[in-house]
């Protein structure tokens, strides 16, 4: 059974891991750096991510969170999560972790906009998919190794790169959990890959 963590230092944290385990993993909630090398995958939760960002500083997580993406586990960067795992951030000097390639806007669906739901298409994952959207960010452009999953309203709100994932809205809010499903999948890819190489 692989085993996926879920970075937990702020946001929603705990229905990540009701998510995992419903899928059939094993889940972990990790507050610690020295946590991560019991793991075959992480999510980087929704929730703030300047306040998540302090955080990684404060427990010494930046530069464990990078050779952790680096050394082929598999990434799931949702809302918040997506702005942390983003090269380029509109309208800001500094990126974060900068481990997929695309440029995302915060808080980009607009003010009057600022929670909703939408039923949206997953490539291959799911033909409708409901979707909650909470100040979420979207995705302006995608590098030459990042595939667009889906839109919404004409804008990017899910992409795949390499090992990386990546949702603009909140997968573990409701009970369809065919997209951490799939996130599921990419990890027993990795980590068959990862030890055939080892
Ligand atoms: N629900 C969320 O994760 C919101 C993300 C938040 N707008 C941010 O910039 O971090």
């Amino acid at each position: 059974m692989v085993k996926i963590g879920v970075l937990g230092l702020q946001g929603a944290v705990q229905e990540h891991v009701r998510s995992i385990e419903a899928c059939g993993a094993e889940a972990a909630v990790i507050k610690r750096v020295d946590q991560l090398k019991e793991l075959d995958g992480l999510i980087l939760p929704g929730g703030e991510s300047t306040t998540m960002r302090r955080l990684i500083d404060k427990y010494h997580f930046f530069d464990a969170l990078r050779s952790f993406g680096e050394s082929g586990k598999p990434m799931f960067g949702t809302c918040a999560g997506m702005i942390l795992l983003a090269g380029d951030i509109a309208g800001q000097e500094d990126a974060h972790l900068q481990l997929m390639d695309m440029k995302v806007a915060r808080n980009a669906f607009g003010r009057q906009r600022e929670s909703f739901e939408a039923e949206i298409e997953l490539r291959g994952i799911a033909d409708s998919f409901n979707a909650v959207f909470i100040r979420a960010p979207y995705i302006l452009e995608t590098g030459e190794n990042a595939e667009a999953l889906a839109t919404y309203d004409g804008k990017i709100v899910a992409a795949r790169q390499d090992h990386y994932l990546t949702c603009a809205f909140h997968p573990e809010l409701t009970d369809d959990h065919r997209l951490t499903e799939h996130f599921v999948g990419m990890v027993k890819e990795a980590t068959e890959k990862l030890a055939s190489l080892s």
